[in-house]
């Protein structure tokens, strides 16, 4: 077979961005408590039944007043009560009358304001007040944050810690949510063995799969790690199908090559519903994208080099993730830097280099930028994105940098 036929063109960065983003589904949603909905995109409207406060309440532990009352400070008058956060009583005050008062606790009837403790000789059947007080000081005014029937949480809101707290605030045990994608990881080659056991001869450790799975959890999915599958495409498809019953991505890493032993490629080749392709990118030319099985899940087949599947995921699994969350799918957000030495990159290649990005708006890249030089990508924390038609960076050139 002559090389012109082997090697077929290569596909740009975007193109293939593209059909990724035209083939991923929004996941369907799904009512969780909300212990599980961190994480998660809202697919209702939440509206708040009552106002919040719910009731006028007492923002400060002291006397609830008429500011009227004490205009003329220092002035000494009788406690007629003791109110506590959660006292369901209604209570009144009259003319010249208070009431101890906590914070949270409700307002009584007549009071227009709260002296707080400090202001006061803290006295329990009579009191002196040192110092007068204006109208409303103190007090929280039912709705003041939220009226009943407001929208608190639009549909497509990104569940976070302050969201849940609102979600339960006005109520809520269960949301209507688009879930955390499951994503399930296949490693695959003979040479793999598990961190933690003996290495032979020939052999490494696998490590691809922690980071990708790592990588899922930060870009808001749930990861499942299916182990080890050595250069067998029977073995593959086996593992693959018994795991797509839990997952709604698929991503493999390593097979999708030129070499004698590409399982990946050999399994699923045959399908028709994943195509691999040679992108125009370094790292991570070699890529497969389709979907498997009778539920079309959408499948990512990312080169096995350490480096090209944790960028691969970059590039292209995580706005793939974020638009089945719900989520609007927006360019890689990059920031500006200034490189501190010169850079080069292939022709016709978006280059994705490892750098140390400062505070002062500089980009380091580091020393080694081979797609196996994985200690080098954890020394970085940001990737310096070097465009197709660039092939040489001057030091002190502008690049644009995605922070990791
Ligand atoms: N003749 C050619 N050879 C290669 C080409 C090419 O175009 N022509 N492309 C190179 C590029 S670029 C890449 S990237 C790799 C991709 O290869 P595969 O996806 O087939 O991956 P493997 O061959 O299985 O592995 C590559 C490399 O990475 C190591 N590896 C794989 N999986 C893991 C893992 N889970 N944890 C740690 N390390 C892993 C593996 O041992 C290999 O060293 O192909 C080039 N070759
Ligand atoms: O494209 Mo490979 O991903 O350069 O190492």
């Amino acid at each position: 077979m002559s090389e012109t036929s082997r090697v077929s063109p290569m596909r740009s960065v975007d193109e293939h961005l593209a059909e990724i983003l035209r083939t991923v589904r929004v996941l369907a949603p799904l009512e969780l408590e909300l212990d599980h909905a961190l994480g998660t995109t809202l697919a209702e409207e939440v509206l708040s039944p009552i106002p919040l406060p719910p009731f006028d309440n007492s923002a400060m532990d002291g006397y609830a007043v008429r500011a009227e009352d004490v205009r003329q400070a220092p002035v000494t008058l009788p406690v007629i009560d003791d109110v506590a956060a959660g006292d369901g009583r209604m209570l009144v005050i009259g003319p010249g009358m208070v009431t101890r008062i906590m914070t949270g606790a409700p307002l009584p009837v007549g009071a227009d304001a709260v002296v707080p403790v400090e202001w006061t000789d803290g006295g329990t059947a009579r009191v002196t007040i040192s110092r007068p007080v204006q109208e409303r000081h103190a007090i929280r005014r039912a709705g003041e944050d939220v009226h009943a029937g407001d929208v608190v949480l639009p549909v497509g809101t990104a569940i976070g810690p302050a969201q849940l707290g609102v979600l339960a605030g006005v109520g809520r045990r269960r949301v209507l949510v688009r879930p955390r994608p499951r994503v399930v990881v296949i490693s695959t080659g003979a040479e793999l063995v598990e961190p933690g056991t003996p290495l032979g001869t020939g052999q490494i450790w696998e490590s691809n799969s922690y980071a990708l799975i790592a990588a899922v959890r930060e870009a808001g999915g749930q990861g499942y790690r299916a182990g080890i599958v050595a250069d067998d495409a029977t073995r593959f498809l086996d593992q693959l199908d018994a795991q797509l019953l839990r997952a709604d991505v698929v991503i493999t890493s390593g097979g999708v090559s030129m070499g004698a032993y590409e399982p990946v490629k050999e399994a699923l080749g045959p399908l028709g519903t994943v195509r691999f392709d040679r992108v125009a990118m370094q790292p991570g030319m070699p890529q497969g994208f389709g979907v498997v099985g009778e539920d079309q899940v959408p499948l990512f087949a990312l080169p096995g080099n350490p480096v090209s599947s944790f960028v691969s995921f970059m590039v292209f699994v995580r706005p793939a993730l974020r638009k089945m969350r719900g989520l609007p799918v927006e360019p890689t957000r990059t920031v500006r830097a200034v490189t501190t030495s010169a850079l080069r990159s292939p022709q016709g290649k978006r280059s994705h280099l490892r750098g140390v990005l400062t505070a002062d708006g500089a980009v380091a890249p580091v020393q080694r930028q081979g797609s196996h030089q994985f200690a080098a990508l954890a020394a970085a924390n940001a990737l310096i994105v070097v465009p197709e038609d660039v092939t040489e960076l001057p030091e002190g050139a502008t690049v644009e940098v995605i922070p990791l």
